[in-house]
């Protein structure tokens, strides 16, 4: 379980970023954090990462308190894949660029080639594993990013937009994934604009609005109150647009509003 207690951080003197948010995320759960651009999301990640830091409040990870832990001792607890992969690639190889970070754990060579190995798999890059980064399509460069992450053997991934910009394809593939390794045992936190996303995939949903914690639940509570939806700024989703537009109960994807209809006669 990661923990944050009444965390409040501001880049700059007495301009709070975010305001003593306080919430428990399950590291075995999908947990989407949302929000209207500039609310705070990206930078609530980056304190979990230990690359900013509170300024008042703590963090435990299993109850390890990490609120002054450093980035390179976070990376073995939390992977981090940036919005823009270009940002986190730079070796010359698609090999070393997953090796990184288990060579910088320490690992032996025969460790380091097994995890590469391992990360590329379940990424599904094995056949690509002599390329140079640089060269990749954008949804291969975000499935590198998430095997750099995988080769520390994190507990939980953290995913900045993790689709924006892709094609429906690489989109879906990079959805399966997640879910893939959801399954496995790893917690995912998504950054996401994209409510269809959030609605067919999160467990739990935390909004941020003006640096405050502005919900904490699940998207069904959450898409159930259209008001408050619209109040901070997201959007409803097409699924549960649909179903009121229908009648139904509030489905929050297209399968379930099919069993509502089936069932329905
Ligand atoms: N390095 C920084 N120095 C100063 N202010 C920053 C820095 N990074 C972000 N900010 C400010 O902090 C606030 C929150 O930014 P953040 O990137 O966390 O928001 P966000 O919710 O992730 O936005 P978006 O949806 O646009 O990615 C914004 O006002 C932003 O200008």
């Amino acid at each position: 379980m990661l923990t944050l207690n009444n965390i409040s951080f501001s880049y700059q003197k007495n301009r709070f970023i975010l305001k003593n948010i306080s919430t428990n995320i399950d590291d075995t759960k999908i947990t989407a954090i949302a929000g209207r651009n500039g609310s705070g999301k990206t930078t609530l990640t980056r304190l979990v990462m230990g690359l900013v830091h509170p300024n008042r409040g703590s963090m435990t990870l299993d109850d390890v308190d990490i609120t002054k832990k450093e980035p390179y001792e976070m990376a073995q607890y939390i992977g981090y894949v940036f919005q823009n992969p270009d940002q986190q690639l730079f070796a010359s190889t698609v090999f070393e660029e997953v090796a990184f970070a288990p060579r910088k754990l320490g690992c032996n060579e025969h460790t380091i080639k097994k995890r590469v190995e391992e990360a590329l798999k379940i990424t599904n890059l094995q056949d690509i594993i002599w390329e140079m980064p640089q060269v990749l399509s954008l949804g291969q460069k975000q499935r590198l990013s998430i095997a750099c992450a995988l080769a520390a053997k994190p507990k939980i991934l953290i995913l900045d937009e993790p689709t924006s910009g892709q094609d429906c394809r690489e989109r879906t593939m990079l959805l399966r994934l997640m879910r893939k390794l959801n399954a496995q045992g790893l917690g995912i936190i998504m950054v996401t604009h994209d409510m269809d996303i959030l609605a067919e995939h999160a467990d739990k949903v935390i909004v941020i609005n003006q640096g405050e914690l502005a919900f904490d639940g699940t998207p069904l509570d959450l898409f159930s109150q259209k008001e408050l939806t619209l109040k901070l700024g997201l959007e409803l989703p097409e699924a549960v647009c649909i179903s009121q537009e229908l009648g139904l109960d509030i489905c929050l994807t297209p399968m379930e509003i099919y069993a509502h209809l089936h069932k329905r006669g």
